[in-house]
């Protein structure tokens, strides 16, 4: 029953197999918006734009029925719709209870889904590695067992309202019902058990979510691994996030020239993260880019949950590229989602500041996409005469918003190239100066250039692949070009207030490059601004951006970077001093007190700021006291100031040890030399030195409790040294 061969839903698998007809319900009091995304979301799950009916009217803002959402009459109502479409599944545009889910089910006698369960089940479908499987799974019992208690409760004990296959709870089983067209049939036989069938379901779900939970803690780890092996290669990690159907999978495609990422004009195409490299322009190094599972607003928690593993890939790339459907009129509700996805990923508010690049695209599906492109055009190399001539003090109003603008904002287009030649001087000049004037000149211009296109566009009612490739017009310089096209009418409300600050709230104001990628259009730039962004970003991580060896966790801290200087400095000093006393070039009382010293002070310091070293402080301020212990004996019996030395020799190796971390770019010849010193010194010299200091203080002078005190702080370095080992070979692997 639990055993290793994996059955998805059966409901999936059907669906997958002859998806199901769908009716899709809309709640009158939800916005319009609303009901085309979830005819896109029907469309996704049932291969076909799904019929759908409006249930009340949005003036007439009712409370919804705690037993069926909808009040009797509506769901009278909808029944003779039911009855007149016949549809296999009818979709809520809104969450249902568990109760009021399945009081519509006996109302209409068909499964019902509501927006949670519809996803999950899109989810469902379009998984295919076993990670995607595992994922999905673990939502759809997060799912189950939400509504379990609640819809046992209010049965009438006779049968619960759920059923088993196999290993797996039945989402909603009492779809299977409907399909099957018996009113008591959940599947596995659930009927009729009462408590202890509820109570045997409970641990079924608990047992199973054990088991997702172990396989995907597995898949975590294998994922971590890959992403340590790729961030030693030291290629910068860029995540492609967004609001799903964006154009996130087309974008990687047209970055990474690879034609197999899987673009799909339908919500949640892609749910696996896909990774491919690309070539950075300026330096020529190459960039890892990932493409990940879309966003939408209200995603289910259990999903966001489930897929930890996979969105890992999200929250440890350096940089995200945020791609948003400037096409969609809702495009700013959806970058909000997308955020609010991303914060519940853990992601600062400062981290998102940082690190987002927005990619403003589908331009070529705005109304007047050739209108916007030459206004662009013409603001753009306004904006780089403007920035030539250092005559910024004259710019026109619209100019002087966009430098207030920290957003980069680009466009290129192919009817944009055809007003280049003209616009490259006079509408430039034109844009200079006159702000939004020079926007509808420039727009007139182009509108010549691009008459036939919004012929086309007319004719097929979307843009056409255009014949050319475009030529690149702007760098991403200044976002002058939309903002005279926004002044002259141009742009859709939506792209007006994604360009308004007021908008862009005052502190989030990431790089924006305006693209096209069906038409290739703002790629280069797209790229250039990444590099900058990286550069930028990286600058504080040199083994990132520095081709190196190092290991990937070595993302240091302001704490640990002090003290590694510090120690930088320190440890020279002691090393010499040691070796001085060795060779009898120096009192070793000396030595001694030096070395005194510098545990003392440096026990304080982590003490006081355990985030001074990387990892385990407890076990550094144990090593430094028992040290310190160590080197008592000394100060009593100089004789034994040699045996100070000889334990002082493992400072050469701890200096080497944070010189590796400290100079990623000599990480592998400072690694070396590291572990040549390790063995000799911790795992040879610190045990050698134990016989030794036996022979020594078992002489007479020494008191027994001087003899023990020495014995037993040896043996606890020789210890600490052991441990030391086995954690560094734990770490390599
Ligand atoms: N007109 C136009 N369509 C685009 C553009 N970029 C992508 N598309 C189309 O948008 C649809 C969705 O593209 P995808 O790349 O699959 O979108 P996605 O963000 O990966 O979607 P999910 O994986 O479902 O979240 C496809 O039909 C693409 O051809 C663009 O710049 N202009
Ligand atoms: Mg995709």
């Amino acid at each position: 029953m639990h055993g290793a061969t994996y059955h998805s839903s059966p409901l999936a698998a059907a669906a997958a197999a002859s998806p199901p007809r769908l009716l899709v319900v809309h709640p009158g009091s939800q916005p319009e918006a609303s009901l085309q995304e979830a005819l896109r979301l029907g469309e996704s799950y049932a291969g076909q734009l799904p019929a759908h009916v409006t249930m009340g009217s949005a003036a007439r803002r009712q409370r919804p029925s705690p037993a069926t959402f909808f009040g009797r009459g509506q769901v009278e109502a909808l029944l003779a719709q039911v009855h007149a479409a016949e549809p296999e599944r009818v979709f809520v545009n809104h969450a249902l209870s568990g109760v009021q889910q399945r009081n519509l089910e006996r109302a209409l006698g068909r499964p019902v889904l509501d927006r949670v369960a519809l996803i999950i089940e899109i989810f469902s479908q379009r998984a295919r590695t076993n990670e995607a499987r595992l994922q999905v799974e673990l939502a759809q019992l997060e799912y189950a067992s939400s509504r379990l208690v609640r819809v046992v409760d209010a049965a009438s004990g006779r049968r619960t309202a759920f059923g088993m296959t196999g290993h797996m709870v039945e989402v909603v089983s009492a779809r299977e019902r409907g399909r099957s067209g018996s009113s008591t049939g959940g599947l596995g036989g659930a009927g009729g058990q009462g408590e202890s069938e509820l109570q045997l379901q409970r641990r079924r779900i608990t047992d199973r979510r054990r088991q997702l939970l172990r396989g995907l803690e597995q898949v975590r780890k294998t994922r971590a691994v890959q992403r340590a092996a790729r961030q030693r290669s030291g290629k910068p990690q860029v995540a492609i996030v967004g609001y799903t159907n964006a154009g996130k999978s087309s974008l990687l495609e047209a970055l990474s020239g690879a034609g197999d990422v899987g673009v799909e004009d339908r919500l949640f195409a892609t749910l696996d993260p896909t990774l491919r490299r690309v070539m950075l322009p300026r330096s020529g190094k190459d960039a890892i880019l990932s493409d990940t599972v879309g966003f939408i607003s209200n995603l289910p928690t259990q999903l966001i949950e489930a897929f930890r593993a996979t969105l890992e890939e999200v929250t440890e790339a350096d940089l995200l590229l945020h791609v948003l459907d400037v096409s969609s009129p809702q495009v700013l509700a959806q970058r909000q989602a997308v955020l609010h996805v991303l914060r519940e990923l853990g992601l600062t508010q400062q981290q998102l500041e940082e690190r987002v690049v927005e990619v403003w695209n589908k331009m070529d599906q705005l109304p007047a996409a050739a209108d916007v492109a030459a206004a662009v055009a013409a603001g753009g190399a306004a904006a780089e005469e403007q920035a030539s001539d250092g005559e910024a003090a004259a710019a026109g109003h619209e100019v002087e918003a966009a430098a207030d603008e920290a957003a980069a904002v680009v466009v290129a287009g192919q009817e944009v190239a055809a007003a280049a030649g003209e616009a490259g001087a006079g509408g430039g000049g034109a844009a200079c100066t006159g702000g939004a004037g020079a926007a509808e000149e420039a727009a007139a211009m182009a509108a010549a250039g691009s008459k036939q296109q919004q012929q086309q566009q007319q004719q097929h009612g979307t843009a056409t692949q255009p014949a050319e490739q475009p030529a690149s017009l702007v760098d991403a310089a200044g976002s002058s070009g939309l903002h005279a096209a926004a002044a002259a009418g141009l742009l859709p409300p939506a792209v007006e207030a994604l360009l308004r600050s007021d908008v862009r709230a005052a502190s989030y104001r990431p790089t924006a490059v305006a693209t096209s990628v069906l038409r290739g259009q703002g790629l280069a730039e797209l790229l250039a601004a990444v590099e900058d962004k990286l550069e930028g970003l990286l600058a504080g991580r040199p083994q990132l951006s520095a081709k190196s060896q190092a290991p990937a966790a070595f993302a240091l801290s302001r704490e640990v970077i002090m003290h590694d200087r510090a120690n930088l400095l320190a440890l020279p000093v002691i090393g010499t001093l040691v070796l001085a006393g060795l060779f009898g070039w120096c009192d070793t009382m000396l030595v001694t007190k030096a070395f005194i010293l510098y545990i003392a002070v440096d026990f304080f310091w982590v003490l006081l700021e355990p985030k001074a070293v990387p990892s385990k402080p407890r076990i550094i301020l144990w090593h430094h006291f028992i040290t310190f212990l160590l080197l008592q004996l000394p100060l009593r019996h100089p004789q034994l100031g040699l045996y100070t030395c000889m334990d002082g020799l493992v400072e050469w190796n701890t200096l080497l040890l944070i010189a590796r971390r400290q100079f990623p770019r000599w990480y592998r010849p400072l690694n070396a030399v590291y572990w040549v010193t390790f063995y000799p010194v911790r795992v040879v010299l610190f045990p050698a030195l134990m016989p030794l200091f036996w022979r020594e203080l078992t002489k007479p002078g020494y008191a027994w409790w001087e003899t023990a005190a020495v014995m037993l702080t040896q043996a606890c370095l020789v210890v600490f040294n052991g441990w030391f080992l086995v954690a560094s070979w734990k770490r390599r692997r």
